[in-house]
């Protein structure tokens, strides 16, 4: 993984025109020796924790920037005090092109869409088999979202003291998604956070599920106490499962190199931004049956192949019915 450090790119801020066309004013130009890269650990209110070295730096975003924003998981060149020292405050001149991306909305019809987290590697899914029951169609959002901002999913089902997984599993089983089922007793014995790791090792996965799920249950479990002190994270994760801030928070990983990013708990996912014809990536089980579909198929039209893909078994009917809903409604409700 990418180390965070001195700053060593020629191509800095001095030579770039800010976003009115302009070279920056002389007075304002960052000195490029002092410029060090960091990420982005959690953002409040226009506060950015950023990890630089081993040191959790306290930093705003510089006016160059425009309205371009950082969010959690970026890699940020920045300048200024970057001692971390309390009261302090460091200045981000740059941001650097992000290799993913997860993107929600409010609902549907929000057009402002909002980037969660940059530069994950995965994106793991959460839900409870029970308590609060699982919901297929939060998972297909969140999927759809994966598969269009760059990141793989991986779905962790908590709570199978409570229900066994086989419903979920059926829909979810045979679509080579790598998954995990977790319960209370293995949460206790460290089991559960053992399997778990075993997909996080060297990545950086941003943790999503509907509030109430066991989400930050987990995430304290991967990640101890000691390790958050590490980036001044001391009590940003309290017992009731919510951090201060309603941005996302990235965490480094306990035994092994990677990072856990917690994300506020969420009722309903938005995909506004996605374009209709790139939702059915996100249903690589359907996908494949699409050949035989008309041109620009809509998919709910009498000659859409997928009917008769579902006939023949290829895929759960359940399946075709949430990929329907889902690019016909596009609205999400309390009971989607
Ligand atoms: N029975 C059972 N309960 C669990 C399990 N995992 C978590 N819980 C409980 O579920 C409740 C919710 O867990 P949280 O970790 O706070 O849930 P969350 O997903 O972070 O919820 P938000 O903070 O609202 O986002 C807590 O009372 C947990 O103790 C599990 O595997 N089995
Ligand atoms: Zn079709």
């Amino acid at each position: 993984m990418r180390r965070y450090g001195k700053h060593t790119d020629e191509d800095d801020i001095r030579s770039r025109p800010n976003r009115k066309g302009n070279r920056p004013r002389t007075n304002i130009r960052p000195k490029h020796e002092d410029a060090a890269w960091g990420m982005v650990l959690t953002v409040d209110r226009g506060r950015l924790t950023c990890l630089v070295e081993d040191r959790a730096v306290m930093a705003m975003k510089a006016r160059e920037l425009g309205r371009k924003a950082a969010v959690v998981g970026d890699r940020v060149a920045l300048v200024g005090d970057l001692s971390g020292r309390k009261d302090t405050l460091a200045r981000i001149v740059r941001i650097e092109e992000r290799s993913s991306v997860l993107r929600r909305t409010a609902d549907d019809d929000d057009p402002y869409e909002r980037v969660v987290v940059a530069n994950a590697d995965q994106l793991a899914i959460v839900t409870a088999l029970a308590d609060p029951e699982p919901r297929p169609r939060l998972i297909d959002r969140c999927l759809v979202a994966a598969y269009d901002g760059g990141l793989e999913p991986l779905l962790v089902m908590t709570k199978s003291d409570l229900a066994p997984p086989d419903k979920l599993l059926e829909l979810y089983g045979d679509l080579d998604i790598p998954y995990v089922v977790t319960s209370r007793e293995e949460l206790d014995s460290g089991g559960a956070a053992d399997r778990v790791r075993e997909h996080l090792a060297g990545r950086v996965t941003a943790f999503v599920g509907h509030s109430g799920v066991g989400k930050t249950t987990l995430v304290n479990a991967l990640v101890p106490q000691e390790r958050r002190r590490l980036t001044g994270h001391v009590n940003a994760v309290t017992g009731r499962g919510r951090h201060t801030t309603t941005s996302a928070l990235a965490l480094p990983l306990a035994g092994a190199d990677g990072w856990v990013v917690d994300t506020p708990g969420v009722r309903s996912f938005g995909l506004a931004h996605i374009d209709p014809s790139r939702v059915i990536h996100a249903f690589p089980d359907l996908e494949p049956g699409t050949e035989g579909c008309p041109r620009a198929c809509s998919h709910d039209e009498p000659d859409c192949a997928l009917d008769a893909w579902v006939e023949q078994g290829h895929a759960d009917p359940a399946r075709l019915y949430s990929l329907r809903r889902l690019l016909a409604t596009r609205e999400r409700t309390e009971g989607d």
